[in-house]
């Protein structure tokens, strides 16, 4: 049987990290001849188990318009909320979805999801019948950074890293379930993905499965990220020499 999804775009933030230096939030940012946003959004429609993305915009942007135009099954709203966690739970609220409907929640700022990564993550949602979310098992030491008020950055100690993920987006789950578990933890600071606040409600052995992301997929944060990006895009559309 052929799942019918729905995605789910936040982009309402203002991208403040990546120091926009005309105030232009990230998500519209040109990446390659595109807004970031459309890069995001296309990816999601690559697969056509995605029956309609629905974009989340705060209420008085004026570039989504221009952005998304002509895209197919794609639908705008200006519903985006103060914070990632209430835009999400504003756009699902919007989409008024069946309970037992899957949604995928994807950020604007991740215009390199792969084909092949948003396939993993579907595919093993359907098979498990279970929530679940892209990820990277970390791959670095990890460093936690003692107290510093001014000055450089010092090393408090290095944290174990076994069996730590850095989480991506999407994040998949039924509508019903999530809206629920956004709804239980409104304005809780730990609810910085929608699988923190599935985990803080779900019962044993329903807990969201870690399906492995890309890092093409990587988050457009700083202002270098944007140079990275370009360069992974040029290489995409090189012609291979051989
Ligand atoms: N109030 C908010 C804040 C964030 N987002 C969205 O959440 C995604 C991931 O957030 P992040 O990378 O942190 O983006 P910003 O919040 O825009 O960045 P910053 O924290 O640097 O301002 C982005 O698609 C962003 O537009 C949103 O929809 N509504
Ligand atoms: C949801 C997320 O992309 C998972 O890594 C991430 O948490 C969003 O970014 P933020 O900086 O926490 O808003």
């Amino acid at each position: 049987m052929s799942a019918s999804l729905t995605a789910l775009v936040p982009a309402a933030g203002a991208g403040v990290r990546a120091g926009s230096p005309d105030g232009l939030p990230k998500q519209y940012r040109d990446l390659g001849g595109e807004p970031m946003l459309r890069h995001a959004v296309r990816a999601l429609l690559a697969d056509s188990r995605i029956a309609q993305v629905r974009v989340a915009v705060a209420p008085g942007d004026s570039w989504a318009d221009a952005a998304l135009a002509g895209l197919p099954r794609t639908v705008l709203r200006r519903c985006g909320g103060p914070t990632r966690a209430e835009t999400v739970r504003a756009a699902l609220r919007d989409a008024d979805l069946a309970a037992g409907a899957w949604v995928l929640v994807h950020d604007a700022a991740r215009p390199g999801l792969p084909a092949d990564a948003l396939a993993r993550l579907i595919d093993a949602c359907l098979a498990q019948d279970r929530g679940g979310l892209l990820a990277l098992p970390v791959a670095d030491t990890v460093k936690q950074a003692g107290e510093a008020s001014c000055g450089p950055a010092w090393v408090d100690r290095t944290l174990p890293r076994d069996g730590l993920w850095l989480a991506q987006t999407p994040q998949m789950f039924r509508a019903g379930e999530l809206q629920a578990a956004l709804d239980a933890r409104a304005g809780d600071p730990r609810v910085t993905d929608e699988a923190s606040a599935v985990e803080l409600a779900c019962p044993p052995g329903r807990a969201p499965l870690l399906v492995r992301g890309a890092r093409a997929n990587d988050k457009l944060t700083w202002p270098e990220d944007f140079d990275w990006f370009e360069g992974l895009l040029a290489a995409r559309r090189e012609p291979r020499s051989r």
